[in-house]
């Protein structure tokens, strides 16, 4: 081994490199993540796939000058190795450690945090047109992947690129893949790119180049070459495998985006044994729900697997949709469905329904249309991430009129939401989050809307809790025998609020906690308030939740001990109200 990567802080030290070693460095990075990334989990995939690439873009270009943005991010490990986080590389994704997506406060090599796909070549465009507005000489470089570009964004983006003289290059990355097997008319496109002069990309007004591969370093920097003497924006084609070069990561692309812990050298992931999750009980009952009402369909935007909609997709192909990375799509999508006679189930992860905010309001909200809502990943999800969390959900549909908003604490609550939200005549919110679920069969059945349930009638205080954490309130409570002294009442409905129940409360209790997993400002506990401020309730009441700022990585139950929600700070905060 000649511990080429050792000798790399800074890319300036790479492009003393030879050209002829950059295969043995590409060997060694593909090896130093494999290492790490069995150990310390991450998406691996994609970031397999580019490493060439990586090297042969900081190899080439002037970076930091020239600039470059990931696309997603997901696929940016080798280039935070290249650039200067190669000794903290082992704190990818934990408390305290390196962001597993390019973060502009980690290094001045992320020129641009990413997270959420397709943003890249508007930031690009957005870029060189500053630099123009100030004179500066520089590279604009975005690197997007196949099913990244297919989302709207991009497309208003290319537009307005193609209208401009400006020097930006945007390489497309096609893996023939998203997460799960790509979807959709451009795939086909891409497949005979190189044999067209006119192509979708020269129709927007780029220059085009490709398709070479990008697993070749030669082939990439004289790709780069002929880029720079291009004048004016242009797109290069590179097809690359995901995976490349760990076998079973090429094999069964899916499974390997991000295994989790595995063993490097069998390549056997690391499953833990595990109890009933939200996703299990989610993927049953839809399965269930299909069988049984043939108006029901499943839409979402890319997530298929991470949505546990793949036995739900085999099984009923003809109603079961996979739209790609689309989510504004999704809904408009869900909202004509819902218009003709079908009953659509918009399957969406919390943080990725946000890009698709006005088509909620504009074409589901506003016109009452029963399109429901299964809310995945809300709350905290752990280690991907601030751009990742979904903890603004209740805060951003709260506001809506029509919305029906829901949160369950088990799996029969979850069960019986997802069975009545068939019959709604209005947008029906279910938020779940990526967790065990606390386990409580029963028959399914169809629920009063809007229904709070009292758990324990204890004398001194009042807590209102919505979702999972409701569940660990009610553990806590009888785990310190705390059921005389304590209420507790789930909220499964967060909007509408059970008024009746909420008067009742306030005339027997001067003291009320609220408890929810996300924001507190404009969330359940700002409801509960609202309401108990309009009968003019005198006691004293305390909302709990995630405070009012942006919050990194680290694992689920740090970040609850981060702000104050674990078991024991909670059970601590119950004990001084008592
Ligand atoms: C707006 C948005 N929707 C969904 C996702 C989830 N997601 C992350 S990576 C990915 C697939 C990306 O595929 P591609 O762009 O082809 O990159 P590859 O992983 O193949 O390198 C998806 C759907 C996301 N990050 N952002
Ligand atoms: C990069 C990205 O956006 C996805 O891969 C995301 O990390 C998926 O999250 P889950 O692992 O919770 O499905
Ligand atoms: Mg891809």
């Amino acid at each position: 081994m000649d511990n080429l990567l050792l000798k790399i802080n800074h890319p300036k030290e790479l492009r003393t490199f030879e050209a002829s070693q950059l295969t043995a460095l590409a060997h060694e990075m593909r090896e130093f993540i494999l290492d790490t990334l069995s150990v310390k989990p991450g998406h691996l995939g994609a970031s397999l796939g580019v490493i060439e690439l990586t090297i042969a873009l900081h190899y080439h270009y002037n970076t930091p000058k020239d600039l470059l943005i990931w696309d997603v991010g997901h696929q940016c490990y080798p280039h935070k190795i290249l650039t200067g986080r190669q000794q903290i590389f082992n704190s990818l994704r934990q408390k305290d450690g390196i962001s597993g997506f390019p973060n502009r406060e980690e290094s001045e090599f992320d020129t641009f945090g990413t997270g959420h796909s397709s943003t890249s070549i508007s930031a690009i465009v957005g870029m060189a047109t500053a630099d123009k507005i100030n004179q500066i000489n520089r590279k604009h470089i975005a690197i997007i992947g196949d099913a990244s570009i297919t989302s709207g964004m991009s497309f208003e983006a290319l537009n307005h690129l193609g209208s401009t003289d400006l020097d930006v290059l945007v390489i497309l990355n096609d893996n023939d893949i998203g997460i799960d097997p790509s979807v959709g008319g451009l795939k086909k496109h891409f497949k005979s790119l190189e044999n067209q002069s006119e192509n979708i990309f020269s129709n927007f007004g780029l220059n085009f180049i490709g398709t070479i591969d990008g697993h070749n370093f030669a082939d990439l920097l004289n790709a780069f070459n002929k880029a720079d003497s291009i004048k004016g924006p242009k797109v290069l084609h590179i097809k690359t495998i995901k995976g490349k070069g760990y076998e079973k990561a090429e094999i069964d692309q899916v499974k390997w985006h991000a295994p989790g812990l595995f063993d490097k050298e069998t390549g056997e992931i690391k499953s833990k044994k595990k109890e009933k999750s939200y996703q299990d009980v989610f993927g049953e009952t839809m399965l269930q729900l299909l069988e049984n009402n043939p108006q029901i369909v499943a839409i979402t935007p890319a997530m298929l697997t991470g949505s546990n909609l793949v036995k739900c997709h085999q099984d009923f192909p003809e109603r079961v949709f996979d739209v790609g990375i689309a989510e504004q799509h999704a809904v408009t999508f869900a909202a004509g469905l819902a218009t003709q006679n079908t009953i659509p189930y918009c399957v969406i992860y919390s943080t990725f329904l946000q890009r698709a905010y006005d088509q909620v309001i504009h074409d589901v909200a506003l016109q009452n249309l029963p399109v429901v809502f299964c809310i995945d990943r809300a709350g905290f999800v752990g280690t991907d991430g601030a751009t990742h969390h979904g903890y603004f959900d209740i805060a951003y549909l709260r506001e809506i009129p029509n919305m029906i908003i829901s949160s369950p604490r088990n799996e029969k609550d979850f069960k019986n939401l997802l069975y009545t939200a068939q019959f709604t005549t209005q947008p029906f919110a279910i938020r779940y989050p990526k967790n065990n679920i606390q386990t409580s069969y029963s028959k399914v059945e169809k629920i009063e809307i809007g229904k709070s349930e009292i758990i324990f009638e204890g004398k001194q205080l009042a807590i209102l809790s919505t979702g999972l954490i409701s569940s660990r309130i009610e553990e806590i409570i009888i785990q310190n025998n705390l059921q005389d002294k304590v209420a507790l009442i789930d909220f499964p409905f967060i909007k509408p609020l059970d008024e009746s129940s909420l008067k009742a409360i306030s005339l027997k209790y001067s003291t009320i906690l609220t408890f929810e997993d996300g924001i507190k400002k404009g969330g359940f506990g700002s409801g509960i308030l609202e309401f108990l401020n309009s009968i003019h309730y005198k006691g004293n009441i305390t909302i709990n939740g995630y405070p009012d700022k942006f919050i990194e990585h680290a694992s689920i139950s740090e970040l609850e001990q981060m702000v104050g929600l674990d078991n024991s700070s909670i059970l601590e905060m119950i004990k001084s109200y008592l």
